[in-house]
């Protein structure tokens, strides 16, 4: 699990692992990496606070940092667009404009609006990780 400051990794993974969402949320300091890997696939999951409209095109370049690592080549890619409880909050189709997605090519790319604070969509990214946890 890849994301900026903020993105909302940690209470991602909290809420994922079973645990409460909690607003105060204290800042990771240090790794801010998380792999779910298995045998050699290793998924990738990117996290962006879709309603941070000023953190995107950070991120995107972070984004593009990472997927032009040759060990990560042909890595199924999924991404989140954390925070879709905010009235701010980007679209998928407009997050998908905002990091470039379209241009991803060679692997698989989905993206999803969730919401680690009313786990909205949750269901859907277990699903994506367990479907390609096998390959
Ligand atoms: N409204 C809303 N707030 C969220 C959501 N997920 C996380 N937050 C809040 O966003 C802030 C950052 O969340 P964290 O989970 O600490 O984010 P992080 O990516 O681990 O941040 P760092 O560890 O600093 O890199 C906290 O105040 C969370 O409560 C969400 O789905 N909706
Ligand atoms: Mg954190």
């Amino acid at each position: 699990m890849i994301g900026l400051q903020n993105a909302g990794k940690t209470s991602l993974l909290r809420v994922l692992a079973g645990g409460e969402f909690t607003i105060d949320s204290i800042p990771t300091v240090g790794f801010n990496m998380k792999r779910v890997q298995k045998g050699h696939v290793t998924l990738k999951c990117f996290i962006v606070d879709s309603a941070d409209r000023e953190a995107l095109p950070v991120a995107r370049e972070e984004l593009q940092i990472l997927l032009e690592k040759p060990a990560l080549e042909g890595i199924p890619l999924l991404v989140l667009g954390n925070k879709s409880d905010l009235p701010d909050k980007l679209s998928v189709d407009e997050l998908i404009e905002a990091l470039n997605l379209k241009a991803v090519t060679h692997r698989e790319v989905s993206c999803y609006g969730i919401s680690a604070k009313e786990e909205t969509n949750l269901d859907a990214v277990l699903q994506w990780l367990i479907a390609r946890s096998g390959r």
